[in-house]
């Protein structure tokens, strides 16, 4: 008959174990076909091999009646009994030649695959299609024992397979509000391959009503794919929101003007979970460029802020209130509104470095910014060390080159603060060299840095929206040019800062910290347009 093509877009592995009380197997499976499944597998790991037959036999009566492919996992005899499409093995499972010579070409076999070196072998010996994961923890599944991929891990397998012909579903853990972030946090970092798709027991099986758990997984999906195509191959995971403009240094320092005048005009809420050293400077610079600031931290009060924001900073500084930021952060990604995480001092300890991977698999940062011992930390560099909340040493040899990089790998916009500042979507670099030495004597100036990035990303937000048709995309975690948005936190800031130190009542840092928050208030586009010192640097 030929080998079958399969649409991977929603995979659906049953779990008769999962249904809700009272809920027939067939009846569920039968409505998440309407709601959308491409493809079924049979799972079904305690039963006697009559019986599994039996439920492979009607399963595929209902699969056949929607043009549905069907797969069966683990078992050829059963596959073969009942002539389904092929099967699904994992590592431990009949090895994957024996299989081919046993079921021949046409049949579809996917391998299970949870590191970059299972799938090179998977290609190597023929898999059509590999299940990627666990990518989080899942009551479905005893996966204790096994590395919680993350968004980025199956990023990482992904490159392996780019170009290769062989699919890739991702599974373990996959609901609704993490999907998006799945969806483009795992988009591999060079070749920008994506997953075909997504695989799930519980979100679909575990449902009383699966045919809409289905139908929203899969525009989900959908619409991540229809733009992912639409856009041939961009290496900027914001190239989807299509910038207004080309990308020169003037343009964008003009953009970032035009966001100035949004925040005045419509005062965007900026919630930020930030260091108990800042919160007050932070909240004084948020009101200063004309945002309105909200500083809650705790879990129960985060989840319904999180409708009414403009943008979420998330900054670990004392990381006193991890449960907040994790629901905080997931909330800004299920709502589509811009998150900024600013790692304080990620390098300097273990439990930083712990919590920074838990967060970040938890959910989708829009903008990281750091300075060089931060982002250093999260690149896996170890070009540039850090004291405590400090970075030693003179930097990095090539910062463009890092944060390009950082920002590929994270699938989001990266400023690398300093001297000079850097700033990448991952395909275009940014230096902006604007700033005074004084900043580095007031406590708290990188952390206002980020906060006024993601008073301006909530700006970047609010133009698009505004602007334009909202567009479709439902799995996109962000609207609007977030690059402007954190060069405008930048130059603001650093711009500021200048006029600031020139004034002549500034004697020092005290003078200037007030300073400082009297010109952030009185900055005009005009002024920084004059001001800003912008190149774009090729990389
Ligand atoms: C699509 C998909 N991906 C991965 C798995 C897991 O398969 P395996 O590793 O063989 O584990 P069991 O399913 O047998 O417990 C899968 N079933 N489907
Ligand atoms: C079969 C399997 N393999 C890896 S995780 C998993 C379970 C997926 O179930 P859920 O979608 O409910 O997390």
């Amino acid at each position: 008959m030929g080998k079958a093509t399969i649409d991977y877009s929603l995979y659906l592995v049953t779990g008769r174990e999962f249904l809700p009380p009272g809920k027939d197997y067939y009846e569920s499976l039968e409505e998440s076909l309407q709601g959308g499944v491409t493809v079924v597998q049979v799972r079904e790991k305690n039963i006697d091999t009559g019986k599994f037959i039996e439920i492979a036999r009607r399963t595929k009566e209902i699969t056949d009646k929607y043009g549905v492919p069907l797969l069966i996992n683990d078992r050829i005899d059963v596959h073969l009994a009942v002539g389904s499409h092929g099967i699904h093995i994992g590592q431990t499972d009949m090895p994957l030649p024996l299989a081919r010579t046993l079921l021949g070409p046409d049949a579809i076999i996917g391998l299970s695959v949870s590191t970059p070196s299972e799938a090179q072998l998977a290609v190597q010996q023929g898999a059509d299609y590999v299940g990627i994961g666990p990518v989080w923890a899942t009551g479905s599944k005893d996966v204790s024992a096994k590395v919680k991929l993350a968004p980025e891990g199956v990023g990482r397998v992904l490159e392996i397979l780019a170009g290769t012909g062989v699919e890739a579903v991702a599974i373990g853990g996959i609901h609704l509000p993490n999907l998006a972030q799945l969806l483009h946090g795992s988009i591999s970092p060079t070749s920008r391959n994506h997953l075909s798709g997504i695989a799930t027991i519980s979100d679909i099986v575990g449902s009383p009503t699966p045919k809409d758990a289905a139908a929203a997984l899969r525009a989900v999906v959908d619409s991540f794919k229809r733009a992912r195509k639409s856009l041939g191959n961009p290496s900027s995971v914001f190239s989807l929101s299509s910038p207004e403009e080309p990308r020169s240094a003037e343009s964008l320092i003009r953009q970032v003007g035009v966001l100035m005048e949004v925040v005045r005009k419509h005062t965007p809420l900026v919630h930020q979970i930030t260091n108990n050293v800042v919160i007050n400077d932070s909240a004084n610079a948020t009101l200063a460029v004309g945002a309105s600031p909200i500083m809650a931290t705790n879990a129960r009060d985060v989840a319904d802020l999180s409708k009414v924001i403009g943008a979420l900073l998330i900054n670990f500084g004392t990381i006193t209130d991890k449960e907040g930021m994790l629901v905080a952060g997931r909330q800004a990604n299920v709502n589509r509104k811009p998150l900024v995480f600013d790692p304080v001092a990620v390098g300097a300890t273990a439990y930083r470095r712990e919590a920074s991977r838990e967060l970040l698999s938890h959910w989708q940062p829009t903008v990281i910014k750091g300075n060089a011992a931060e982002i250093g930390a999260l690149a896996e560099s170890n070009e540039v060390l850090s004291r405590g909340v400090d970075s030693v040493g003179s930097g990095f040899t090539d910062p463009a080159k890092v944060v390009k990089a950082l920002a590929q790998k994270r699938a989001a916009v990266v400023v690398l603060t300093g001297v000079e500042d850097y700033i990448s979507d991952g395909e275009i670099v940014l230096k902006a060299s604007n700033g005074h030495e004084l900043l580095g004597n007031i406590t708290g100036s990188g952390c206002m840095t980020g906060t006024l990035v993601a008073t301006f990303c909530a700006a970047a937000r609010l133009h698009y929206l505004a602007s334009k048709e909202p567009f479709e995309d439902l799995s996109q975690l962000v609207q609007g040019d977030m690059l402007v948005g954190a060069l405008a936190g930048v130059l603001v800031m650093t711009v500021a800062a200048e006029v600031a130190a020139a004034r002549g009542d500034v004697k020092g840092p005290g003078t200037f910290r007030s300073a400082l928050l009297d010109e952030l208030y009185n900055l005009r586009p005009e002024v920084l347009a004059q001001r800003a010192n912008v190149t774009v640097v090729q990389v």
